[in-house]
């Protein structure tokens, strides 16, 4: 299907790339697209299905919300976190662009003033957001196809694509059944977009959204303003005491701090605050009010610290993991929310012996547990191997940044870091950490797992 192009109808590429790059700089203040942004806007609207894979905060949303405002029809957005979504559209609106989200756990009088706008004769909303829950039931199919049938759908954006993948690290069954949206839909250009680098899962999602010889755009992993830096709580006295001095020296910077569970994210919060540091605990506990709130006081600035267990933030300074994350991938889209804006920015990942021994306990117990997409032996066996890059990154002496790009099957020479990780800028000290930890592992009375270390 020819997409009805707004900024110009010329066939000249160098007339509509100006009328692009005018969108760009006119709603969201950029001059110049950034990477493969340029080729994955191109290739979607003369029709043509993209798989964007850009690391976290390369700018993948820009690949379908200039489309949208390139476009007279709607660009509907699948994403898989309400709270990413609530981000985004607020964001949007400030902007001035008509986007909107639904969801289930949406007042039923805002959800009818959008399917109101959603049939008027001529739409305002340019983006809309859909969780894959809520694109899988029927009502909502029949109000699609008629959209489509006007010649209203411009554009289907997949994001987070990697939850349709069982190797993915965030499988989400319903992610699955986007595959209808090609036979409801045949004529409408998909662009799948994920930060998740690994080759099956690429074919996974190609697969499943049945894209037609789409356009693969692959950018770097490397986020070269991030500093990387792991701490280790066995050798500090009080690692709460660690990240409080750590946070007031950085100054009333954004910062996002993940936990493992939720009372370490109160608790932690609570301690913040009463040291002085505004903060606020975030995670699945909480109602959607408390969140909405947390949220507002973020964007408000009236907090500058969020302890959280799920994906929050945008514009943050600095990401710290004060517990082991289960995979290098998980633990690369979380420190990638810091620096977002390519201004320098910080990851600290606090590593424990006990926090690597829970995680292996939580890796075996949910391979029992869970009902999984792959047989329990499989899974346990990957999500093992996925956590071990990940402690291997803590306890190894190499360049961070280098085990990080590896771990996505880039391949990264040393001096590519730049002194911007421990390892390479302080090498002697992190080697007599290593050195301590490993006398520690080898008297330790806590009993358990031996460090890795000690066994290679
Ligand atoms: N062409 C550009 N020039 C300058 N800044 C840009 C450009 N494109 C995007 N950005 C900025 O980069 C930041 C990250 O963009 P975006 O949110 O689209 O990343 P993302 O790839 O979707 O990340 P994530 O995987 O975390 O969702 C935003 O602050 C955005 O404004």
């Amino acid at each position: 299907m020819k997409r009805e192009l707004i900024v110009a109808n010329s066939s000249s590429r160098s007339i509509r790339k100006e009328g692009l790059e005018y969108i760009l700089k006119q709603y969201f203040g950029h001059s110049g697209f950034r990477g493969k942004q340029l080729e994955a806007i191109e290739a979607v609207l003369s029709g043509r299905d993209c798989f964007c894979l850009m690391p976290t905060g390369g700018g993948k949303s820009m690949c379908y919300q200039i489309p949208a405002l390139a476009t007279s029809g709607i660009v509907l957005v699948v994403s898989p976190l309400i709270a990413l979504m609530e981000n985004q559209v607020t964001a949007l609106k400030a902007k001035g662009i008509c986007a909107e989200f639904l969801s289930s756990m949406q007042m039923s009088h805002t959800k009818e003033k959008i399917h109101e706008d959603l049939t008027s004769g001529k739409p305002s909303i340019k983006l809309l957001y859909v969780t894959p829950e809520l694109l899988a039931t029927v009502g909502f199919t029949a109000k699609l196809l008629k959209l489509y049938n006007r010649g209203m759908l411009s554009l289907i954006a997949v994001d987070e694509a990697h939850c349709i993948s069982t190797w993915g690290h965030d499988f989400r069954p319903s992610y699955r059944k986007l595959s209808s949206l090609r036979v409801h839909l045949p004529d409408v250009p998909i662009i799948a977009l994920t930060a998740t680098a690994v080759p099956k899962v690429q074919k996974d999602v190609i697969d499943s959204l049945q894209l037609r010889h789409p356009l693969i755009l692959r950018a770097s992993f490397n986020r070269p303003n991030i500093y990387y830096e792991v701490r280790f709580k066995d050798l500090l006295g009080n690692a709460y005491t660690d990240l409080l001095s750590l946070l007031q020296s950085s100054g009333e910077v954004c910062s996002i701090i993940y936990c493992l569970e939720r009372s370490t994210c109160e608790d932690l919060a609570s301690h913040l605050l009463k040291n002085g540091i505004s903060s606020a605990a975030y995670h699945a506990g909480l109602n959607s009010k408390m969140r909405s709130k947390v949220l507002d006081d973020w964007l408000s600035s009236r907090i500058h610290a969020v302890v959280a267990t799920v994906a929050f933030g945008e514009d943050v300074r600095f990401v710290c993991h004060f517990n082991i994350p289960k995979s290098m991938v998980a633990f690369y889209q979380e420190s990638g929310r810091a620096g977002r804006d390519q201004r320098t920015a910080r990851s600290v990942l606090y590593y424990g012996l006990d926090d690597r021994k829970r995680m292996e306990f939580i890796l075996n117990n949910d391979a029992n547990m869970k009902p999984q997409s792959l047989p329990s032996d499989e899974f346990l066996r990957k999500s093992l191997a996925d956590f071990k890059m990940m402690v291997d990154y803590c306890e190894g002496s190499g360049c961070r940044r280098q085990k990080i790009l590896q771990s996505f099957g880039e391949s990264a020479s040393a001096s590519l870091c730049q002194k911007s990780c421990d390892a390479c800028k302080h090498p002697i000290l992190l080697s007599t950490s290593l050195a301590e930890l490993e006398r520690i592992g080898g008297i330790s009375k806590k009993g358990g797992l031996a460090p890795v270390f000690l066994q290679r």
